[in-house]
């Protein structure tokens, strides 16, 4: 029978699955392992009752997916916002199966989230609703079948909570269920800075191979959370000129670059964590679009389908640096080609971060834990190999770097499962 192929409406799971059939054809990758692939083994969707600060109760929609476990656990984070949904989590499960794949760790693609306005939560009441969370999925999580790990509005202090909750209902410490949780309690040395420094470096080491150097580029960065500010702060500490950074508050432009350590003090001195007053800064102005201000490189660390066809046609930036996850359509991919502007993937670029993952999570199985500086130098070696791979696939075969990642990454989930076998 022929192979139908799964479509959506979501915006992220149709670019995801669209990356994917495309590679699958090119590879001449057999229909039934075509499928079996394009589908997800387990989609949990949960309540979160929530007990609110003025005694009323709000129920909030919980999911978590678990795409596929041919290569490892799942693995991935869980988002609190107000956009999840059980196909933008099931979107970036299957993007997490590609990136641990192309990152060589072993493990498969898991990822969840609670459809909320994190931002909107009192801290007991996001204590409570992580926990009831953490409650709720339970039975599907663990550190051999599913491990969740920070995404957007969630941090060291949900994990944490995550981590209680659980290792309290089994009765023992499980710290190896969660990653990206605080140091002193089964974290690691590093871990925070992962995801922002391996997507700085993807953006320096494709400069090198383009024969340039990254000092003096005028670099754009979207989202100043946990994965923007730490590119931020690497691309600036390399001697790029950070010219644009933004959050909910807008964006901040400063043609003599951003001093990304104010920006810093500033966000730890909001209680929101905020990027709000920034513009007071000498030369920093507010403009309305990040995605075509003038720069050289442009790196979208914030949401999703924040580059569609209907802007691709203005960005001015020649080169792009995916950290964010999906943060590109396939119409805005299009055009970008068309344009000559050059992408590194998504789950390439932010692939420190689960990366980074993987270190803590054999710190906590071994009970041994390393020093910052062999953390960032396995991450880095990692990164800067992993790279150089589908940099010069791509160069070699002349194809995208989009499309390279994807051949070599479903190639090893692909290659596991047939031998495994399908009945997992
Ligand atoms: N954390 C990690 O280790 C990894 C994260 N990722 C991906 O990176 C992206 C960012 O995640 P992360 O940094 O963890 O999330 P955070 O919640 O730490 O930060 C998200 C940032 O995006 C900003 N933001 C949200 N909406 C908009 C918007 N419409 N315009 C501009 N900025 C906006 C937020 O602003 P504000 O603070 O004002 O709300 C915040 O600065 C996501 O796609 C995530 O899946 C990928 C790999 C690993
Ligand atoms: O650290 C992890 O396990 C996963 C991080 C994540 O969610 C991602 O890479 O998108």
């Amino acid at each position: 029978m022929a192979l139908v192929k799964r479509k959506s409406d979501n915006v992220l799971l149709r670019t995801a699955l669209e990356n994917f059939y495309g590679a699958a054809e090119e590879m001449g990758l057999d229909e039934g392992i075509t499928d079996i692939l394009a589908h997800s083994e387990r989609k949990t969707c949960v309540s979160v009752p929530v007990e609110m600060d003025d005694g009323s109760i709000q129920v909030f929609e919980g999911f978590r997916v678990a795409h596929n476990s041919a290569v490892g656990p799942a693995k991935g984070g869980v988002r609190f916002h107000q956009d999840v949904c059980l196909d933008e989590c099931e979107a970036l499960a299957f993007m997490m199966t590609w990136k641990c794949s192309l990152a060589g760790i072993p493990y498969g693609g898991g990822k969840g989230g609670v459809r909320v306005d994190a931002l909107k939560l009192s801290k007991k009441e996001l204590e409570r609703l992580s926990r009831t969370y953490a409650a709720r999925i339970e039975p599907v999580v663990g550190a051999w079948t599913d491990v969740p790990a920070p995404d957007v509005n969630t941090n060291g202090q949900v994990m944490t909570w995550f981590m209680d909750t659980i290792s309290r209902m089994r009765g023992r410490l499980e710290p190896a269920i969660f990653t990206g949780k605080p140091i002193p309690l089964w974290g690691s040395k590093g871990r925070n800075a992962a995801t922002g420094l391996g997507v700085a470096t993807c953006a320096i080491e494709f400069m090198k191979a383009l024969g340039k150097d990254i000092k003096g580029m005028k670099c754009a960065v979207m989202g100043f959370g946990n994965v923007g500010s730490f590119a931020a702060k690497t691309l600036a500490e390399a001697g790029a000129k950070v010219v644009a950074i933004s959050d909910i508050t807008g964006v901040y432009y400063s043609e003599n670059g951003i001093d990304i350590a104010k920006a810093f003090k500033l966000i730890a001195s909001n209680p929101k964590k905020l990027l709000t007053g920034l513009d007071k800064e000498p030369g920093v102005k507010m403009i309305d679009s990040i995605q075509t201000c003038d720069c050289d490189i442009f790196l979208p660390c914030a949401l999703e389908g924040v580059i569609t066809e209907k802007n691709a046609g203005d960005i001015k930036a020649k080169y792009i640096v995916e950290g964010a996850n999906g943060p590109t359509t396939p119409e805005g991919d299009k055009i970008l080609d068309q344009r000559g502007i050059l992408v590194v993937p998504d789950f390439l670029a932010n692939s420190g971060g689960v990366i980074g993952s993987y270190f803590e999570w054999c710190q906590d199985l071994g009970g041994f834990f390393w020093s910052e500086e062999d953390y960032n130098n396995r991450l880095l070696s990692i990164m800067k190999d992993n790279f150089k791979k589908v940099w010069d696939y791509a160069q070699e075969h002349n194809v995208k770097m989009r499309r390279a990642a994807f051949l070599a990454a479903i190639k090893r989930v692909a290659d596991a499962t047939e031998m495994r076998g399908v009945y997992l």
